[in-house]
């Protein structure tokens, strides 16, 4: 298997290098030249695995360039009851009125980031290994790819952490889990700015070769595509805890601001996973929402890109949105081309005349949901279920009792759990939610972090003194 750019401009590159690289040297999004098809019997063949054998299955029909033995081991490693606190590795429970909760925040740092950044952290190792080289990782967080990948990097040998966030907007558990961290290749950097600000940074950082080259800068974001197709193997999981028998249908209902996560499962539902809807939920940030209504995408700036109480999904130009379009435009890299161009000049563009396809050969439904709605979610599902959910899990929820079909089975994805949350749930519930252990006092650690204006030069002038 090779991959090619969403913009067109790029050899076709094996599985390895392609997750080193970052972005697409001509600034699009690598992805596979076709996507591998799954029949009824491979399905039904799948359906007993554990999560570790379904990963293995799933994951080595893209990673075509490493030896299945080798691929074996990295996942056996990755997707342990250690790890993700069950041997499920991602359970599932069921709501009163039917939805179906996905669990997918059981790991080191509690979203469901941990699912495909661990098994990066252990490909990343051996990948760099096996070519004898290192690698600078240059990040965008608004709360939770920051920790996870800082969690799976800590201490690897070759490989370097620069996290950029935004400056105060995280919540304090969020902040003190990267933050915290005193590990001499994790170096947080605070962004004056929204998430969008850091991403923008990040390929800004990437889209300059010379400096790419000199310092061998990749990226942990969903840009890298061994992130997406880790987080592919959820979907299948997710659905054979959810059914019966490969006979039937499910729709995912997905809590989104860049896209990545929803992206794997349209990959997923492209594989031949029976999947009836893939239901995109927004915060009050709702570009997304506002596509797949009207089918023109309108990203915007950080002055017209509001703070919530889910803020990891405070994201107004979802970067992995270019992978689907590139789908929905036939494959036609010239067309994303243009389309970029325009997102580059702040226009956006208008689709309208596919949004029939969104919804019929793509199965893409949309919501959103406000301050107001997240509260009484978590309240309802707290009083009916007994169960305390996170502020985005919330969203999710919302959108998909707002849009569920008489029938249709909803699987919602949990994206972190409560704890990361505790000032809305205490708002929600009047008490704090369950913290698991190890912790405590998390937010009165020391803290290491330096501050920028949303500059590229000045952070690639860090990144080079830290590197020096
Ligand atoms: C808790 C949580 N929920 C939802 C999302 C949105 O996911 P995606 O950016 O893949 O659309 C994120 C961030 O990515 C997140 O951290
Ligand atoms: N919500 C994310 C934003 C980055 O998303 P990614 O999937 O592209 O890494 C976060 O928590 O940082």
């Amino acid at each position: 298997m090779h991959y090619i750019s969403t913009r067109g401009g790029m050899q076709p590159l094996p599985f390895s290098d392609t997750i080193l690289m970052g972005l697409a040297p001509d600034g699009g999004l690598a992805l596979p030249e076709h996507y591998p098809q799954i029949g009824r019997e491979q399905l039904d063949a799948w359906r007993g695995l554990s999560y570790a054998e379904l990963a293995f299955e799933v994951i080595r029909l893209f990673a075509t360039d490493i030896p299945e033995a080798d691929l074996k081991d990295i996942v056996s490693r990755t997707y342990t009851a250690e790890v993700y606190g069950s041997a499920e590795i991602t359970p599932v429970k069921r709501l009163k009125d039917g939805l179906v909760i996905l669990e997918l925040s059981n790991g080191p740092t509690l979203a469901f980031k941990d699912m495909a950044m661990q098994f990066l952290g252990n490909l990343f190792e051996y990948v760099l290994a096996k070519k004898g080289e290192e690698l600078n990782i240059v990040g965008a967080t608004s709360g939770d790819t920051g920790s996870a990948a800082e969690y799976a990097m800590r201490g690897k040998a070759g490989i370097n952490v620069f996290m950029l966030s935004p400056d105060g907007l995280m919540s304090p558990f969020q902040r003190a889990q990267m933050y915290s961290l005193q590990d001499e290749n994790i170096h947080n950097i605070a962004i004056k700015g929204m998430f969008d600000d850091c991403q923008d940074i990040v390929k800004a950082v990437q889209n300059d070769h010379a400096f790419k080259a000199r310092h061998k800068v990749g990226t942990v974001n969903s840009i890298n595509w061994a992130r997406v197709v880790a987080q592919v193997v959820y979907y299948f999981k997710g659905y054979f805890n959810a059914t019966a028998s490969n006979d039937e249908q499910v729709s995912f209902c997905v809590p989104s601001g860049n896209f990545g996560n929803v992206c794997a499962g349209h990959i997923a539902r492209q594989m031949g996973l029976p999947v009836e809807r893939l239901i995109v939920a927004t915060n009050e940030n709702d570009v997304l929402d506002e596509f797949f209504r009207t089918g023109v995408y309108r990203p915007r700036g950080t002055a017209n890109t509001w703070v919530t109480s889910s803020p990891s999904m405070d994201i107004s130009k979802a970067s992995n949105f270019e992978r689907f379009v590139f789908d929905l435009v036939g494959r036609d890299a010239a067309k994303v081309r243009e389309l970029w161009a325009k997102v580059d000049s702040g226009e956006g563009f208008d689709l309208s005349a596919q949004l029939a396809a969104t919804r019929e050969q793509f199965g893409f439904a949309s919501g959103k949901s406000t301050h107001a709605d997240r509260l009484a979610t978590i309240r309802q599902v707290d009083r009916e279920d007994g169960v305390v959910v996170d502020t985005h899990t919330a969203d999710g929820i919302k959108v998909a009792r707002d849009v569920r079909r008489p029938g249709e089975t909803v699987v919602c994805l949990e994206t972190a759990l409560p704890a990361k949350f505790a000032d809305t749930i205490r708002e929600a519930l009047d008490r704090d939610p369950p913290r698991p252990a190890g912790f405590d006092g998390i937010e009165n650690l020391p803290q290491r972090v330096t501050v920028f204006d949303a500059d590229a030069a000045a952070v690639k002038d860090f990144i080079e003194a830290a590197l020096a």
